[in-house]
């Protein structure tokens, strides 16, 4: 009886440590903008979405101003397959025929994006959903990329040149979470809509966010536990990184991990405090990430900041 008494304290003991090891973490975030890029893969289960939710209910009652971006590749991957259309990645990014973005659009601001409001707001009505067509709050040009050396058109998609950041702020200074989905008017080189929407990857489209938006950190969550210098080997987290070595490292990135790491370095380099890729499969590591002092993930940190951990 004794004993389990004991266990019962050293359990609330270290609930209590883990409250207060968060306290100057939320001091010095208060008051502070947070872009929350939610990626497709970390949304597996019913489990770890409603986690994801109470984490940003939580950092908004700690009073940061969440932002959320979010993806969802796999998902209209599914769409794309049961409607027997065929898409392909072309360096991270999807290559997409108008029919393509008809689905794109569907799934992200019909589906994904709906999905995540009501889960944010079975805590209290605080969720907004928009896509950056909403108040043109995304415009974009076309874009293409580079493939070993060579230029590959990507159809449909797009790159944000512009953030309308009244529409967030507004929506923000109110007291609310907006969720944002990534497709964006095209806007031509007058600044002009085009009258076509274009498709964004949704990790560029939050780092552009989070740079318009003087935001204190981007917080990206995925599949993996962070960055690995050496992907595939598990052993090869890298904890923290400066933007610098991110530049040198970003040409031998593959896949997912090239708008992702491109994202992270965008947003440093643009006046962001940190960018952070987090676990989004183990439930909570967003605010571990942000509220510990050790973090889990992987942090991208200006060259100007010492290498610590204590620097976040
Ligand atoms: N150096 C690396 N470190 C970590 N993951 C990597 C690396 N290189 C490639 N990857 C792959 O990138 C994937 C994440 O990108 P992606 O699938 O686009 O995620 P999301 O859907 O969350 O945007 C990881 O699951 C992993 O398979
Ligand atoms: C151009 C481009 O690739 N757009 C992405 C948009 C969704 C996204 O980025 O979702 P994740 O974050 O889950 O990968 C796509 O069509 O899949």
């Amino acid at each position: 009886m004794a004993q389990t008494i004991r266990t019962n304290l050293d359990i609330a003991q270290a609930k209590a440590e883990a409250l207060i090891e968060a306290l100057p973490w939320i001091q010095r975030f208060a008051g502070t903008t947070m872009v929350i890029k939610y990626g497709g893969n970390a949304m597996v289960n019913d489990e770890l979405r409603r986690a994801f939710a109470e984490d940003i209910v939580f950092l908004r009652h700690a009073g940061v101003n969440p932002v959320v971006v979010h993806g969802g590749g796999p998902q209209i991957n599914k769409m794309l397959d049961t409607l027997g259309i065929k898409s392909e990645f072309r360096g991270g990014l999807r290559v997409t025929t108008p029919e393509a973005m008809d689905v794109v659009r569907m799934v992200l601001t019909g589906q994904v994006q709906r999905d995540l409001v009501g889960l944010i707001n079975s805590h209290g009505p605080y969720s907004v959903g928009m896509s950056g067509e909403d108040g043109a709050t995304l415009q974009a040009i076309r874009t293409g990329t580079i493939v070993d050396g060579q230029p590959v058109d990507l159809g449909l998609v797009g790159e944000v040149t512009r953030v309308r950041t009244d529409q967030v702020d507004s929506l923000v200074d109110a007291g609310m979470i907006p969720v944002i989905s990534t497709v964006a008017p095209e806007f031509d080189e007058h600044g002009d809509p085009t009258g076509a929407v274009l498709n964004v990857n949704a990790d560029t489209a939050a780092a552009a966010l989070a740079s318009a938006l003087g935001a204190a950190k981007l917080v990206i969550l995925t599949d993996v536990e962070g960055l690995y210098a050496a992907w595939p080997d598990k052993s090869s987290l890298i904890s923290s990184i400066t933007n610098d070595e991110l530049r040198q490292m970003l040409p031998s990135l593959e896949s997912g991990m090239i708008p992702k790491m491109g994202a992270c370095l965008k947003a440093v380099d643009e006046g962001v405090g940190q960018a952070h890729i987090v676990d989004g499969r183990a439930p909570h590591s967003m605010l571990l990430e942000i509220f510990t002092t050790a973090g889990v993930g992987t942090q991208v940190l200006p060259s100007s900041h010492t290498n610590s951990k204590d620097t976040k």
